[in-house]
């Protein structure tokens, strides 16, 4: 009768071969929308990664291991609440020696920067705020220096919080400890406000930073709809992929133009974004347009200048979309109010909200999981609804993107009744 079952009949661990499937829509025709077939009878093919979580033969001897975290790249909501819930995953399996490697990558190399001991009573409350406790960076010394780096202070377990950049480094570390011959489990955890790593129903930051993002929607909204043909633009995050933009547009409900990277678009002539600002104009009386970063750079002249990391570094197509629309409202002499809000590191300097607050938690106890299972060069995510270990070169292959033929976008597309600006 109720009470705790005993050990034989608690199934708490996860098996070696347990899989999730990496597609769970049987198309039935290629002329399905979003339809993936590798033939015209759309035949299954079977795909799978390893489910996450815990074993029941553990890998390593809690008492031999020192780990360490690295945080790198930009900020993203959630960071700390990854951080919290691997140390505190750590202690429950009995690890003592637990260090944060400040500044990201950096952190292994410059001398003036010490390793920050870390235990429950330390990251508690961290999840409270924003960005990170172990601080970020870009850039940062080579992978042999990281290993060597790594051999000295005796480290064996390391996890490693970042996006595309960072996770090719984390293989690059795996590589070289594999070669020599260390035994070292090498996890990550995919952080990118973004959300443009492959194979993941969502990385988590996102949630909330689309959550933000509305918030500065509606104030260009309110901005715009209480000016005399108020015109209210709003840049959010998205280097490459416009998962925020066309997610924030969708939440919000508020935006009439919405333009990402995927999606090539016109500003001047019949066909252009302008021309259809002018419609709005006469037939709404305002209009609100969200652009992720990364959108129309072809409009802005190119300056090859890159950041640490080798990123390239964007122009403002904000700015130039303002300034664009300010010009075309004079020449035609109708009277616009043209304003341009830019809450990108507003957004990402967040606190996670519950959902991310959740899917960090997750996350950061699988990826102890996994290292204690003894994986390394794996990552950590949710893939259609469960979680499970991806290798890392299969989710940073290429950087996800929007495809302009899904279903999502035609969503957003009806949702702001936007035209095709070609
Ligand atoms: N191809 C790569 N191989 C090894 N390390 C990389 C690579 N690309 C980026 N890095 C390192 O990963 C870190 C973060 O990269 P960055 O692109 O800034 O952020 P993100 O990981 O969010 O994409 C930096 O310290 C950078 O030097
Ligand atoms: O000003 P910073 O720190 O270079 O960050 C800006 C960039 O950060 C991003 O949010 C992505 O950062 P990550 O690649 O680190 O996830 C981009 O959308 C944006 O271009
Ligand atoms: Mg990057």
């Amino acid at each position: 009768m109720g009470g705790y079952p005993s050990d034989e009949e608690w199934h708490g661990h996860i098996n070696n071969n347990d899989r999730v499937l990496l597609k769970v829509i049987r198309f039935s025709s290629p002329t399905s929308a979003g339809a993936e077939c590798i033939d015209p009878d759309c035949t299954w093919v079977e795909q799978w990664v390893h489910r996450a979580g815990p074993r029941e033969k553990i890998y390593f001897k809690p008492e031999e291991v020192k780990a360490a975290i690295v945080t790198c790249g930009g900020l993203c909501p959630g960071l700390n609440d990854v951080i919290r819930q691997v140390v505190i995953t750590l202690e429950i399996y009995g690890v003592k020696k637990i260090v944060g490697i400040p500044f990201g990558y950096r952190g292994f190399s410059d001398n003036d920067l010490s390793e920050m001991p870390l235990s429950r009573k330390v990251v508690q409350n961290i999840h409270l705020s924003g960005g990170s406790l172990l601080g970020v960076s870009r850039g940062g010394p080579s992978v042999s220096d990281m290993v060597d780096s790594m051999e000295e202070r005796g480290i064996n377990m390391l996890f490693v919080l970042g996006g595309n950049g960072t996770h090719a480094g984390a293989n690059a570390i795996h590589n070289e400890c594999l070669k020599r011959r260390l035994k070292v489990a090498v996890v990550g955890v995919p952080k990118t406000i973004d959300n443009d790593i492959l194979l993941m129903d969502k990385t988590f930051g996102f949630d909330t930073a689309v959550e933000e993002a509305q918030r500065a929607i509606n104030s260009a909204y309110i901005e715009a709809h209480s000016a005399y043909h108020g015109i209210g633009i709003v840049k959010l995050m998205g280097r490459s992929s416009g998962f925020i933009a066309m997610h924030a547009a969708l939440a919000s409900g508020q935006i009439d133009i919405c333009l990402i990277p995927e999606v090539p678009f016109h500003l001047h002539g019949p066909h252009g974004v302008l021309r259809h600002l002018k419609y709005l104009i006469e037939t709404k009386g305002s209009a609100v347009v969200c652009l992720a970063e990364g959108a129309g750079q072809n409009f802005l002249k190119k300056t090859n200048a890159t950041d640490a990391s080798g990123n390239i570094v964007l122009g403002d197509i904000g700015v130039h979309i303002q300034q664009e629309t300010k010009k075309y409202f004079k020449e035609i002499g109708i009277h616009a109010d043209v304003k341009y809000i830019d809450p990108t590191y507003m957004i990402r300097a967040c606190r996670a909200n519950a959902s991310d607050g959740i899917l960090c938690a997750v996350l950061g106890q699988n990826a102890v999981h996994g290292a204690f299972a003894g994986y390394s060069g794996i990552t950590v995510g949710i893939c259609n609804t469960h979680y499970v270990y991806f290798p890392i070169p299969e989710v940073i292959s290429y950087p996800r993107a929007v495809d302009p033929n899904s279903r999502m976008w035609h969503r957003c597309l009806t949702s702001t009744g936007q035209p095709d600006f070609v």
